[in-house]
């Protein structure tokens, strides 16, 4: 589809850019790479059946080319598509394995999964998105990449910044916006551009910099980035955010061949802003992109964590025995929480998370049923083939049956009998199955079934 740019939006860069423009109006009009990144949580996680032969220089698990969102690599969650500019934002943060970070707008979760695999899955991420539907895939999104680190969480930064006042070592804003950046890859978005829209989005934005700023302890470090151009929404909001507030400093950060400086000049000519990010794709190999790095002075004062009741009982304890003895070549004793009948491993016991709207925390182990405990999806995705006790490798033919939701018949398999065990295909474990006379109950579900 052909990108078709207003008159508004023309005059408004001509002005901004001179000359320039029009060869950025040619890069908005021309089609766009699409790229892709690995996951390292996955075992054996190079081995995917897409081309790495095009590296993106400043990741190290990202790669130019395209996926299909139906192969097992990207079902089991061996594959992210992310567009090559945006993943230079999660690298910008760069979190440690013990650091407590909170991407504040995450949905869908592309800088999200990125910065749990940074992370390794260790520490804690907190991934937070005002809108429920887009929350929910993003929590999807996380259980299929088989991230257990992540508490996401639905509420809106102002909800969020009286509890976590001082809480993060590191805060990403990827602040909704005007999404000029992204005109080629979306051409419907062009239509709601207007400069109301993105004076309306400036000033959305320097609320959520202000709830993250409160939530940021002294000594963390904050991202901010948007997928547009506009002055008013990258430059002259974070020369506002330093005017209003001396104890947070712009970082400098390495800039990649392509990648371009802040603007001065549209930041009402504070010469701190060359330090900040500019990628326009009339320069650079992907989507038109603002990013920055800052960091809050002074010395962090010490969080207290007041841990919840788990909520596990005795008869609770019974259960997961009992599966982890059938099923499992371990058994999940730390961090154990039960909410309503469902499990999880959480990603923290904190009992501030009591206050919000949480959808997940950490990994979804199963739910009790009739004495007994259900398997969840999001255990498979995020186990390791040394975790179970049976596994079953699809062929081709019984993979399409599966992915349908069928029953699968196969040899007698004594061993399997009545047991939860794992479902795989070119050895990646995508799903939980139930053995019994030579069949595969399958417990594909339905929402995912293809
Ligand atoms: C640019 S998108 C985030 C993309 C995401 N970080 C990723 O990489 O997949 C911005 C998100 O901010 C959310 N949002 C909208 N209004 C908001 C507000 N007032 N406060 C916080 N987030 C908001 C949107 O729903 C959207 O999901």
């Amino acid at each position: 589809m052909n990108v078709e740019l207003s008159t508004d939006f023309k005059d408004k860069y001509s002005e901004l850019l001179g000359d320039r423009a029009d060869k950025l109006f040619e890069a908005i009009e021309s089609t766009s790479e699409n790229s892709f990144r690995l996951n390292p949580l996955k075992p054996d996680f190079r081995n995917v059946s897409v081309s790495l032969d095009r590296p993106i220089p400043y990741s190290k698990i990202g790669y130019y080319g395209d996926i299909d969102g139906n192969s097992i690599d990207h079902i089991s969650g061996y594959l992210y598509s992310q567009e090559p500019s945006a993943m230079y934002v999660s690298e910008l943060l760069n979190p440690t394995k013990s650091d407590v970070v909170l991407d504040l707008c995450a949905a869908p979760g592309s800088k999200t999964t990125y910065l749990a695999n940074i992370m390794c899955s260790k520490g804690l991420l907190v991934s937070n998105e005002i809108n429920y539907k887009r929350a929910k895939v993003l929590s999807s999104n996380i259980e299929r990449m088989g991230i257990t680190n992540t508490i996401v969480t639905n509420n809106s930064p102002k909800d969020m910044e009286k509890t976590f006042e001082g809480y993060f070592d590191k805060i990403l804003v990827d602040a909704p916006c005007s999404g000029e950046g992204m005109f080629r890859k979306d051409p419907e978005s062009v239509k709601y551009w207007s400069q109301d829209y993105v004076e309306q989005c400036a000033n959305r934005q320097k609320h959520i910099l202000e709830s993250a700023y409160k939530m940021l302890k002294p000594g963390g470090t904050l991202v901010y980035s948007t997928c547009t151009f506009s002055p008013e929404e990258n430059e002259q909001n974070i020369d506002f955010f330093l005017n209003s507030h001396p104890d947070i400093s712009l970082q400098n950060v390495e800039k990649y061949p392509g990648m371009e400086n802040g603007m001065p000049a549209w930041g009402n000519n504070n010469p701190e802003l060359t330090k900040a990010l500019r990628m326009f794709p009339d320069q650079f190999n992907g989507e038109g992109h603002f990013m920055c790095k800052l960091e809050k002075s002074g010395t962090p004062s010490e969080i207290r964590v007041k841990p919840i009741n788990s909520g596990v009982k005795k008869e609770d304890s019974k259960l997961i025995d009992k599966f982890s003895d059938e099923n499992l070549t371990y058994t999940p004793h730390t961090n154990l929480l039960k909410i309503n009948d469902f499990l999880f491993q959480a990603a923290s016991l904190d009992n501030k998370f009591k206050k919000l709207h949480v959808l997940r925390n950490g990994l979804k182990l199963g739910e009790f049923k009739k004495n007994r405990l259900e398997p969840d999806i999001a255990m498979i995705l995020a186990a390791k083939p040394d975790d179970l006790k049976g596994i079953y490798e699809l062929d081709d033919s019984e993979y399409k049956k599966y992915l349908h939701g069928e029953t699968v018949m196969v040899a007698d398999q004594p061993s399997f009998s009545n047991k939860w065990i794992g479902v795989s295909f070119q050895g990646k474990l995508f799903s939980w199955g139930r053995y019994s006379n030579k069949q595969i109950k399958n417990v594909y579900p339905k929402g995912l079934r293809r």
